[in-house]
């Protein structure tokens, strides 16, 4: 999918939701633990009742690969659900990996190829040679953590070198890099205040803003110092959607909150 056509989507569904398919086997329902696959029967209810209020689902692959083979097998199943029967929704592999050249290229090849997702999100600490194995797949976006929602975002991303801070540099640099026009950029909604700033180094990148709802960032901050002329915004909920309720209606439950925050964007979108 081409950045061009997420904006469409934007504009057509009135949306930047990002839904964040975060499956934890200890919040979901008690009911579904009898399904053969329990995280897949969770995710295929939510997507059938959200996904004409999200225009990307993000599934972190941690909370999949903490359940083995079967939360492989479920991580597949969603994917393919998704790619059969939504094809127009953008989808993020929140994997955050990166790594030596070759190495790299094979973690591209698994969550590109094999698993076929639009985009991955890769950290940018071991620099140019570990993103551009995945930016060389033409149709495919790298997602690279910028200034996190995280507290240990104090760390070392607002540190400074040459007067510049670390995130900054990783903005600047990240833009050199062979076929950067397959990069989005991850910012914290915690961090809101920095996106003016950030918007002037990366006009026209995406960014992808997790920390609305359980961790706080506020939404009308981010459209507010975020936003650009194509939208340029992807925000996503995790938590504060997928377990809005642990009753059997849950998925009902999270197609409400959703749409708060889908009508919420709406009234932005006009703006
Ligand atoms: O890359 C991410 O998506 C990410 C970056 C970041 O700075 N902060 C952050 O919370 N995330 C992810 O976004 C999701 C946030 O989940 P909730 O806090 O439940 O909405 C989780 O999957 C996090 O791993």
């Amino acid at each position: 999918m081409t950045t061009l056509q997420l904006t469409e989507q934007i504009l057509k569904k009135k949306s930047f939701l990002c839904i964040g398919l975060d499956v934890d086997l200890d919040k979901i329902p008690q009911h579904l633990l009898k399904d053969e696959d329990p995280i897949f029967a969770f995710n295929k209810a939510i997507i059938d009742t959200t996904h004409h209020l999200c225009v990307a689902y993000k599934p972190n692959i941690a909370f999949y690969e903490a359940y083995g083979i079967k939360g492989w097998k479920a991580l597949q199943k969603t994917i393919n659900y998704i790619n059969e029967n939504h094809p127009e929704i953008f989808t993020i592999a929140d994997a955050k990996r990166g790594d030596i050249g070759n190495t790299s290229k094979m973690y591209a090849k698994a969550f590109f190829e094999d698993l076929n997702f639009d985009s991955i999100t890769v950290a940018p600490y071991m620099g140019k040679d570990s993103v551009e194995p995945f930016l060389s797949f033409q149709g495919k976006h790298t997602i690279l953590l910028t200034l996190t929602s995280n507290p240990g975002a104090l760390d070392f991303q607002v540190q400074k070198i040459d007067q510049k801070a670390f995130y900054q540099q990783v903005l600047e640099i990240s833009k050199t890099w062979s076929n950067s026009g397959n990069l989005m950029y991850v910012v914290g909604a915690t961090q809101a205040e920095s996106l003016s700033e950030i918007r002037e180094i990366v006009p026209d990148s995406f960014l992808l803003i997790p920390g609305v709802g359980a961790q706080g960032g506020n939404l009308e901050d981010v459209w507010k110092y975020g936003k650009n002329s194509n939208v340029g915004l992807l925000v996503n909920s995790s938590r504060g959607i997928i377990y809005a309720s642990s009753d059997e209606n849950f998925a009902q439950a999270a197609k409400l909150k959703a749409k708060e925050l889908q009508q919420q964007m709406e009234e932005m979108l006009k703006t």
